[in-house]
């Protein structure tokens, strides 16, 4: 059996060499011929899977995005040639909701804002909105929740509506799929007019997709009147809009997923649906597969204070150093996608195993997902 798969998944070889000769590619540029004679495919977001790909190849058994957007999958086309399809959904929401818990804490350090005084919406409750809220509540945030799907199912949560949650937060995450039809499509979600209903000095952060938030009408309203934004990812990827970069305060290529754990959970994910179409059972293990975890002995308030805290979520992950590298990046040919290629693979709360020097737990850390090891 021959796999195509994309070169930006890890452990792709530990897991799947087993099945056939691996050929691993750049997924933005994976073309028909390279293509023609797989029997799997597994790609990430930045590989358009759809007919003019497909069309030359004939054998094809299984096709698998490790990422839990689809939006680059054309599913009718997949549908109507009777290809399996498999996505890895959730398997990076924990890192997308600590890439945003870390964004909230850098921008409230910045501005040298309490975050617990803020009332944080997330727009779309899905895995990885959801992510989010766990970090704040746990960090004892007032979130609100926008999802108008959700809303009309029996989950117990309480929702608002997006007029609501525009004129109520004092900061915005998003969390939506993209999607373009219907009463509930996504694209330019936040455009001129539901940007100019956002409180003055709103804070924004976008970690879904790009064109949820019309970048004109951002950047317009930034050289009008600039407020606190972080921005993960960007309509146009990977050419973001040069004159947005430099006007926010947090700037990264799309890596809000990229831990570690959420990158191999994904590849793992197709692993088990790959055995299970071809009817043979797992022999690998995800954990195996993953370096152990960091042991630090710190000495901690019960509650530590939001400087604290900070320190201990720039120790796992330093999100300012991302920001640095892609300002310096962003305008190089392929530097959207080379900085995304050497991502330094970063290690999620979970795998930092904090003992407290007085022996006690520390009970906000142990909700926010740090491994707590009392003595
Ligand atoms: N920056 C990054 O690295 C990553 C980005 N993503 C993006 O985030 C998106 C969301 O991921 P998940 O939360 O895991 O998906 P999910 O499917 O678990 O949740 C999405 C939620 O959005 C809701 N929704 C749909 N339309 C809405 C609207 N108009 N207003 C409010 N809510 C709406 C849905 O009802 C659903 O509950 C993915 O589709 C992907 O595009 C996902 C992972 C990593
Ligand atoms: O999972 C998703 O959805 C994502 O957006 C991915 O984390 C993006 O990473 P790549 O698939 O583009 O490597």
């Amino acid at each position: 059996m021959k796999l195509v798969v994309d070169e930006n998944m890890p452990f792709v070889r530990e897991l799947f060499a087993d099945f056939g000769e691996i050929v691993a590619l750049n997924g933005r540029h994976l073309s028909a011929a390279q293509v023609s004679d797989a029997d799997v495919l597994l790609v990430r977001s930045v590989t358009q899977v759809n007919q003019s790909l497909l069309a030359n190849n004939t054998q094809l058994k299984f096709v698998g995005s490790a990422t839990i957007g689809t939006d680059h999958i054309d599913h009718a086309y997949l549908g109507s040639r009777g290809i399996p399809f498999a996505s890895a959904p959730g398997c990076n929401a924990t890192s997308v909701g600590e890439y945003v818990f870390n964004a909230l804490l850098e921008l409230a350090d910045k501005y040298h804002a309490d975050l617990r005084q803020k009332t944080v919406g997330i727009i779309g409750a899905g895995n990885t909105g959801s992510a989010v809220a766990k970090c704040l509540t746990a960090w004892g945030v007032k979130v609100l929740l926008c999802d108008p799907l959700l809303a009309q199912t029996e989950d117990p949560r309480e929702f608002v509506t997006l007029e609501q949650l525009l004129a109520e937060a004092d900061a915005i995450s998003l969390h939506v799929p993209i999607s373009h039809q219907g009463e509930h499509a996504t694209y330019h979600l936040l455009d001129a007019d539901k940007l100019a209903l956002m409180k003055p000095d709103c804070w924004l952060v976008n970690a879904s997709r790009g064109d949820v938030v019309d970048n004109h009408a951002l950047l317009a309203k930034l050289r009008a009147q600039p407020f606190p934004v972080a921005l993960d990812v960007w309509e146009g990827e990977p050419k973001p809009l040069a004159e947005l970069v430099p006007l926010v305060d947090i700037a990264t290529p799309h890596i809000a997923g990229y831990s570690l754990e959420g990158k191999a959970l994904g590849t793992y994910m197709l692993y088990q649906t790959l055995c299970e179409l071809l009817q043979v059972s797992p022999t690998k293990s995800l954990t195996e597969l993953l370096p152990v975890n960091w042991y630090q002995t710190l000495t901690l308030n019960q509650t530590p204070d939001q400087a604290e805290l900070l320190r201990l979520c720039r120790f796992i992950y330093d999100l300012r150093d991302d920001d640095r590298q892609f300002r310096k990046i962003h305008q190089i040919p392929d530097g959207f996608d080379n900085m995304r290629k050497n991502h330094r693979h970063r290690r999620e709360f979970s795998a930092l195993a904090l003992v407290n020097a007085d022996g006690s737990e520390v009970d906000c850390l142990s909700k926010l997902g740090f491994s707590g090891v009392t003595r």
